[in-house]
């Protein structure tokens, strides 16, 4: 069955990319290409039946309110979600139990490795530290990506029984050791020429350990779209991070 799709953001560095993808797969037709400005009852008009949402912190919870709400499932990428964020979509859906939604930190596959081979070190290492570098005309920081990393060895680290690791620094210029997600520092670095980068440092005594990946085009971000929108069809509720749909 051909997969009725559109992509919110449709004019976007990630939605462009997207709408070519979603064009040349076999399994799916773009029905509708919505951009700032468009009216969402394009979605419903078109008979939407997968909603690819890459826009902006400022602009997904309305799309998605919109979408569910409509029963039409969604694959987000976009960023800036908080416990708040993930309560009320939780809701949303809780209203529409057959729907599907893929919130998705990142979509490549690299991207997603590097998160779970990081929450597979976490409990060895003393010490870690995440950097992420991007593009300049980034909105977010921490990107969604290295937020979500940082959960995720926090969590493992908990898991293990690891203490809080400890931070010396009695002298500080605000800022200097970066963003605590849950007891790790993150690092945004914003640089023209770059897309999107991260270093998983871990050290211990003696040995240290980097876990580092780089995205160098839009293009890495399709695969990972392609398999939500297939997967989110057949999966309600809310599934946070692909590599749920990736047989890990
Ligand atoms: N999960 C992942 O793997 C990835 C996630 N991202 C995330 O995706 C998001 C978009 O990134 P990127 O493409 O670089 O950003 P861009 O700014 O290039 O694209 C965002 C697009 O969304 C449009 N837009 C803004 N508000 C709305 C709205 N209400 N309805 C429809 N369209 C809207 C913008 O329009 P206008 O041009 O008029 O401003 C713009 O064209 C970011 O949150 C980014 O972090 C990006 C890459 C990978
Ligand atoms: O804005 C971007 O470009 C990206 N955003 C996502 C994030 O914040 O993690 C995913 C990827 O890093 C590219």
């Amino acid at each position: 069955m051909t997969l009725r799709v559109a992509v919110i953001g449709a004019n976007g560095r990630i939605g462009s990319e997207a709408v070519k993808a979603v064009e040349a797969a076999p399994d799916m037709e773009l029905v509708a290409a919505l951009g700032r400005g468009s009216d969402l009852t394009e979605l419903t008009d078109a008979g939407v039946q997968v909603a690819v949402e890459l826009t902006h912190p400022d602009a997904v919870m309305g799309n998605l309110d919109y979408a569910l709400h409509h029963g039409i499932h969604v694959v987000t990428g976009t960023t800036g979600w908080t416990d708040e964020r993930l309560a009320t979509v939780g809701g949303w859906l809780a209203g529409s139990p057959a729907t599907g939604l893929l919130i998705a930190p990142n979509f490549s596959i690299g991207a997603v490795l590097g998160m779970q081979f990081a929450q597979k070190a976490a409990k060895y290492f003393e010490s870690v530290e995440v950097v992420e570098l991007h593009h300049d005309r980034k909105a977010d920081a921490p990107s969604g990506t290295a937020t979500r990393t940082a959960q995720l060895i926090a969590a493992a680290r908990k898991d293990a029984g690891r203490a809080p690791q400890q931070d010396p620094t009695t002298h500080e210029l605000p800022g200097a050791r970066g963003a605590d997600v849950d007891g790790v520092p993150v690092h945004a670095v914003r640089l023209r020429g770059l897309l999107a980068h991260q270093e998983i440092l871990f050290g211990d005594t003696g040995e240290t350990l980097t876990i580092r990946h780089d995205s160098l085009h839009h293009s890495c971000f399709m695969p990972g779209i392609l398999l939500g929108v297939r997967k989110v069809v057949d999966t309600p509720g809310l599934t946070l991070g692909l590599e749920h749909f990736l047989d890990l």
